[in-house]
């Protein structure tokens, strides 16, 4: 089936590209779903509504732009791409340096030993120690996470050769040690005795995070043994404080682990922060590593990952390496995107928070136009891109390597990272516009990628079979739909820009890629036909008025073959991305829960923005869950609990939907089946809503958990459900 597009017998080739089969029989269905649409709008344009003409055109406006959604979708479609990498080709030695920042920002959030696992994951890559350098930016300020970090700076002494030698994985050392089979991993006794010995240093570690965690501070003896600590003598407010940059492990050969070898380079950076001067978020937190590790390291190479992803693969790197040493296309690339994976979703990814679809088969149709998005973790920029380099065709770029070199003077650095990181550092310079991450949008990765894109840069979607991250996803629904609610209006965000890819874009992006950045940063609209279709639809059907063709009506089957077809469609692609049948029906109910709560309330933020009343900011997913909370995540149910706005939209929906159903069938069994006809695909449209809302009428009525929906947002939705319901008894 598979097509190779390049040939395997170049060896020095570090990776080629080939193209999915079945393309033939993808462009018949094509075809046939197009001429469906056509035929759709065909009957709108010849059937329009006398009565109620304006019910007809929101609902035509509704198939419009579902219509315009599928169509963008073909960029990821139309041809699915795969890269595959010769690791084992790359030279023995000298690679180039990698430059590897990781962020946290909230030590409650985002516990301290998770970011030491993260970094510690990441510094045990097989990768040459002198080449490798780490920054952590802490936007919390926070001595617990310096303190976690700190320990991880000793642990790795034991823990990197003890990787190396046993070549363990995963090298996160909390998952490595959590898993039960891991000890019978090497052989022989040295195996067994060492195992046992880092296991009980780790978990040492670990105790002395914790500890210091649960009684909020460091203790004294600890304090002492780290310069580092002085800068909390007073107290460190995390939007009110100096610029701290601590290095725990100095490369090059000064620092060396137990057996002796070199160590990476590990740096400590909590950026200045004052009230009224903006700190752009991530995006500014990158921008400021980015510049600390040009004055330390310099690397022509650029890996970042969120402290929530650890490396589950100690390859990955030189994977990505292959891309930009490969001696015939590697010129052309900007940066290397990994898929984000996620480690705890259940067996159905009950939130489809583990977004199969978004990175096993949408990633996969970027590659064939200029690659993917930037997904803001797992993904490896040359400098130079990021830093505003152009793409220029005539120009053979080779990977230059500007590190700095030879024997360095710390102390000197730790000054001058301070004053790069100051909060006015950035003013009259061109960073957050034409250098660096890109700042005025919450999704800044996708941001920055579209504007590397149109300078020119190419990416690649890079998927090698072990996976190389595996990250945490939110857990329970608010925390999903608030997630969303900020990726969607960044996305917007983009899409009112500048760079917008409608403008900006043309000539500058393919027509594919523009497709692709059409779906994602359009997003938000999806809530339009959403609720046009759960609002609209069961209003009409219980004033008796018809929106769609009866069901003994030849048009009819116009509407079932599209609204079948797109299901099935997509079902078969998460079945092919090795989902389950449970997997997609979570996902299909969840599209719809963000659909009417996320989207419509990134809508809502966006003109209050446009209007000058609101600001958006970057709230940050929460990576702690309590034990009870977690047992029912565990079972697949369905996490309210909280009085959230962003529930009550969703739950009226599922209220009104369900009314109007009950309603419409007691009118039929009165007045007879006859009336049903007209009806019919506004019946089977509620009635497939309130199928798949059965998890929220459990959690308003059946459920005792504490888990249920609260009764405030029951209440509220009734009120709205009431009201809306009295509306169109007079306007209808
Ligand atoms: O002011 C801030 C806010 C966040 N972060 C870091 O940003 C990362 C992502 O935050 P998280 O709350 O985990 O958000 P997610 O929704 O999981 O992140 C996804 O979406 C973001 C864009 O909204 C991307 O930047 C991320 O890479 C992508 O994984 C984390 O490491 C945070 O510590 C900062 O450093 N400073
Ligand atoms: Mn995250």
């Amino acid at each position: 089936m598979k097509k190779m597009t390049s040939s395997t017998a170049d060896h020095r080739r570090l990776f080629i590209t080939r193209q999915a089969g079945g393309r033939f029989l993808y462009k018949i269905y094509f075809i046939i779903f197009v001429a469906g649409i056509a035929s759709l709008f065909y009957y709108r344009l010849t059937h329009i509504h006398s009565d109620h003409p304006l019910l007809w055109l929101i609902i035509s406006l509704a198939e419009f732009w579902f219509a315009a959604t599928w169509l963008f979708q073909q960029g990821f479609r139309w041809a699915p791409t795969f890269h595959v990498e010769y690791p084992e080709r790359l030279p023995k030695d000298d690679l180039p340096a990698v430059d590897v920042l990781v962020c946290t920002a909230d030590p409650d959030r985002e516990p301290p030993s998770l970011v030491a696992n993260t970094l510690l994951s990441l510094m045990a890559y097989n990768y040459d120690a002198n080449k490798l350098a780490y920054y952590l930016s802490d936007d919390g300020g926070s001595e617990l996470t310096f303190h976690a970090v700190y320990q991880a700076s000793i642990f790795a002494k034991i823990w990197l050769p003890f990787c190396k030698k046993y070549n363990v994985e995963p090298r996160a050392p909390q998952v490595y040690f959590s898993s039960e089979n891991s000890a019978s991993g090497g052989v022989g006794q040295s195996f067994r005795q060492e195992y046992d010995t880092v296991k009980v240093k780790f978990e040492e570690m670990q105790e002395r995070i914790e500890k210091a965690g649960r009684l909020r501070k460091v203790t004294n003896e600890t304090r002492k043994e780290h310069k580092g600590f002085k800068e909390w003598d007073s107290k460190v407010d995390p939007r009110n404080h100096q610029s701290i940059v601590e290095v725990l492990l100095r490369g090059n050969g000064v620092d060396k682990d137990s057996e002796g070898n070199t160590m990476p380079t590990l740096v400590y950076v909590s950026r200045e922060k004052r009230p009224g001067q903006p700190h752009h978020f991530k995006a500014g937190a990158l921008n400021a590593m980015n510049r600390v590790s040009a004055v330390i390291s310099n690397a022509p190479l650029v890996l970042n990952v969120d402290c929530d992803m650890h490396s589950n693969n100690s390859q990955a790197l030189r994977h990505a390496v292959c891309y930009f040493l490969d001696p015939k296309e590697s010129h052309r690339i900007g940066y290397v995107q990994f898929p984000q994976s996620f480690g705890g979703v259940t067996e159905n990814d009950l939130y489809a928070n583990g977004v199969k679809r978004i990175y096993e088969i949408e990633f996969f149709g970027t590659n064939a136009h200029n690659g993917p998005m930037y997904a803001g973790t797992g993904s490896v920029h040359r400098r130079e891109s990021l830093n505003g380099r152009k793409y220029d065709p005539r120009v053979q770029l080779k990977l230059e390597d500007k590190s700095v070199p030879g024997s360095k003077n710390w102390a000197e650095f730790e000054v001058k990272a301070k004053t790069v990181t100051s909060c006015t550092y950035e003013k009259g310079k061109p960073w957050g516009d034409e250098m660096g991450l890109m700042y005025g949008s919450a999704v800044e990765d996708v941001f920055t990628g579209l504007v590397l894109q149109s300078r020119g840069w190419q990416s690649v979607f890079c998927s090698p079979e072990r996976k190389a991250f595996l990250g945490l996803a939110p857990v329970n629904t608010n925390d999903t739909l608030i997630q969303h609610k900020r990726w969607s209006t960044g996305l917007l965000e983009i899409f009112l820009s500048d760079y917008c890819p409608w403008t900006n874009g043309v000539g500058k992006l393919k027509l594919g890629q523009i497709m692709c950045y059409s779906f994602y940063t359009l997003w938000a609209l999806w809530c339009l036909p959403m609720l046009i279709y759960a609002i609209v639809t069961p209003l009409a059907m219980v004033n008796g008025i018809s929106l769609f063709p009866k069901g003994s009506d030849p048009w009819f089957r116009v509407f079932t073959f599209l609204g079948i077809a797109s299901h099935i469609f997509s079902l078969g692609e998460l079945m092919w991305a090795r989902g389950t049948f449970k997997m997609w029906w979570n996902e299909t109910r969840m599209w719809m829960l963000k659909g009417s709560s996320s989207y419509l309330f990134s809508v809502m933020v966006t003109i209050l923005k446009a209007l000058g009343i609101s600001e958006s900011g970057f709230e940050i997913t929460s990576k702690v869950i309590d034990e009870e909370a977690l047992k029912r995540y565990k079972k697949e149910m369905m996490e309210f609990a909280v009085a959230s706005p962003m529930f009550i939209p969703p739950t009226t929906l599922s209220l009104l939907n369900l009314y109007c159903l009950f309603k419409t069938v007691i009118t039929i069994a009165n007045v007879g089946l006859s009336s049903l006809d007209h009806l019919v695909l506004q019946i089977i449209i509620s009635g497939y809503i309130s199928i798949i809302s059965i998890p929220i009428y459990k959690a308003m009525f059946l459920r005792k958990d504490k888990g249920r929906m609260p009764t405030s947002v029951t209440i509220y939705s009734i009120l709205i459900c009431l009201a809306l319901l009295y509306l169109s008894s007079i306007f209808m």
